[in-house]
């Protein structure tokens, strides 16, 4: 969402059928809360299918990669990375760092006393799944924990983009979507992009909730 910088996520490590839900979801925030593209491991073929559709649907721009390399990505990433981590340090106090570093810094964090802005850098924003190998806690610029309790890379994906962009990403247009949801206290109105009603009261065509039609992703409840 941004002209001069790339804020990728690299999902790191994908177990098929067990984490296929959860790397979908991966792929979901990521492209909702601003991010410009997804690097998926080449076993998560259905995953970056369902997140495609989604974008074909909903509207972009927004890329979904699938790569066998991702020790090398992270070692030749020429930019930031950033590893999220339950131990890392605290989103909190690193966060106003994170922007400087990649020149997103609003005026007044950036620059000191001239408030310059720094340069734009493309920025690596890496989850794991199961392990991820100590050389990427070594590589990363930063190390971040969105508190230090144990919970999910999508959990900690979301607040750590929605703390990147100060919210900013709420607010973003979406380009070639054939379909838009209308905001309502209650009900489940899409229209198309031309503003046609698609399904009043409906759930916009597909059947589930995320718009990931159902079906479309096993279920790895376990
Ligand atoms: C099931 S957890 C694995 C926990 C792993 N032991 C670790 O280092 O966080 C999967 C992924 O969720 C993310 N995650 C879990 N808890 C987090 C937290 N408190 N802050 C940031 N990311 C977290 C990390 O990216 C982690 O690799």
């Amino acid at each position: 969402m941004n002209d001069a910088r790339e804020v990728v996520v690299l999902r790191y490590g994908h177990r098929p059928g067990r984490d296929d839900r959860m790397t979908t979801h991966v792929g979901l925030t990521a492209r909702a809360l601003g991010a410009d593209r997804v690097i998926f491991p080449d076993n998560a073929g259905q995953s970056a299918e369902t997140v495609r559709g989604v974008t074909d649907r909903f509207g972009g721009p927004f890329a979904v990669e699938l790569r066998d390399d991702q020790k090398a990505i992270v070692r030749n990433f020429e930019g930031i990375v950033v590893h999220l981590t339950m131990y890392g340090e605290r989103v909190q106090e690193v966060e106003e760092a994170v922007r400087e570093a990649v020149g997103l810094a609003t005026d007044g964090e950036a620059g000191g006393a001239t408030g310059a802005a720094s340069t734009p850098r493309d920025l690596l924003v890496v989850v794991g799944g199961e392990k991820v190998p100590w050389a990427l806690y070594e590589r990363a610029d930063f190390n971040v924990g969105v508190t230090n309790q144990p919970h999910s890379e999508v959990a900690g994906l979301a607040v750590f983009l929605d703390r990147l962009f100060e919210g900013a990403e709420l607010d973003r247009e979406w380009a070639d979507a054939d379909r838009r949801v209308v905001p309502e206290a209650t009900g489940k109105t899409v229209v198309d992009a031309d503003g046609d009603p698609r399904e009043k009261g409906g759930d916009g065509g597909d059947g589930s909730e995320d718009g990931t039609a159902a079906g479309d992703e096993p279920d790895d409840r376990d």
